[in-house]
């Protein structure tokens, strides 16, 4: 399916693009890291930009789904842009004190009650490539190649970037994408269970539209809740929470949670008796 894509923010952007397109069945949101001079590695600005463009895709009641990925063929993205990097990690423009904004938005992207689909062409390497880890899918170009370089640059992600990946390809495996820093081509990466597809990089948009539109046709709710089950795991105590506090939503609509509320409005003793007591 082509669409056509429309930019959907009054903010000045300047590290990324955030569109929108509509389809029958529902809204997608387009994140692109625009920064192709430096393999779409992220600057501190970017990652606030990017944060602020889920924020929006969140609050977006047309919007279903969101797609991340990186501007051209060459790169989704490469990570922490090290010409940034400073001793206190990394540095916004200005300022003189750095830190990893990339820790907040990897939790934004896996709280975030929307599917994300990561959508590589060329280089997830890096910080970058932990970005499509946090990912719910990843739908790869041919050309997409994959790998960790943290041991190599001085750096090294111990939380997502290892458990995540543990749990894809399992621990021999993670362990030799750190202890090596080796690159992986797109059809290792699909026999390790890295990605969900490899498509032509021509068909690479075509194919992740596909994907989005085929989650936008099945029930919000129930995506919501299986993107936290998973998460409920994986994430431990914040993880519960985030499936416990929708399973409350759903509880706030029944009546007897609206008995509990209703008799507090009205200064009186609640009547729960109405409700069984479910086997
Ligand atoms: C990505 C490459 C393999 C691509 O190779 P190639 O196609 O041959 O292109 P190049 O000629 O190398 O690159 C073109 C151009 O881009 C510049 N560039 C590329 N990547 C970066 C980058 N990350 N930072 C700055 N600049 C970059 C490159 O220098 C060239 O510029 P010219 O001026 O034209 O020469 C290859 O480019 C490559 O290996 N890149 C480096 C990948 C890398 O090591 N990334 C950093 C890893 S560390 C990290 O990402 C930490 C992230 C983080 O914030 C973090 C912190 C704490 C916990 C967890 C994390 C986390 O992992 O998220």
């Amino acid at each position: 399916m082509a669409v056509t894509w429309t930019p959907a923010s009054d903010s000045d952007f300047t590290d990324i693009r955030y569109e929108r397109t509509a389809t029958p069945a529902g809204g997608i949101a387009k994140i692109t890291i625009d920064r192709p001079e430096v393999r779409n590695a992220f600057r501190p600005q970017t990652l606030v930009e990017v944060s602020h463009a889920l924020e929006l895709a969140r609050e977006d009641a047309e919007v279903g789904v969101i797609i991340l990925t990186g501007e051209g063929p060459h790169a989704f993205c490469s990570g922490g842009d090290q010409n940034v990097r400073g001793d206190t990690g990394y540095i916004p423009e200005g300022e003189t004190v750095g830190r990893f904004h990339v820790t907040d938005l990897q939790i934004q992207m896996r709280r975030l009650p929307k599917p994300v689909v990561a959508m590589v062409a060329g280089y997830a390497i890096g910080g970058g490539h932990v970005l499509h880890l946090c990912c719910d899918l990843t739908i790869a170009a041919d050309n997409a190649r994959f790998g960790q370089t943290g041991p190599r640059v001085g750096s090294w992600d111990g939380g997502f970037g290892a458990s995540l990946l543990r749990d894809l390809v399992g621990t021999k495996k993670a362990k030799e994408f750190w202890l090596l820093c080796r690159q992986y081509d797109a059809a290792q990466a699909l026999d390790m269970g890295l990605v969900n597809t490899v498509v032509p990089l021509e068909r690479l948009e075509e194919e992740t539209i596909g994907w989005c539109a085929e989650m936008l046709a099945l029930s919000p709710f129930a995506l919501r809740l299986v993107k936290s089950s998973f998460h409920a795991h994986e994430d431990g105590y914040a993880g519960i929470q985030q499936l416990a506090h929708d399973a409350n939503l759903l509880f706030y609509a029944s009546d007897e949670a609206k008995e509990g509320r209703e008799a507090y409005k009205a200064k009186r003793r609640p009547d729960f008796t109405q409700f069984p007591r479910r086997a």
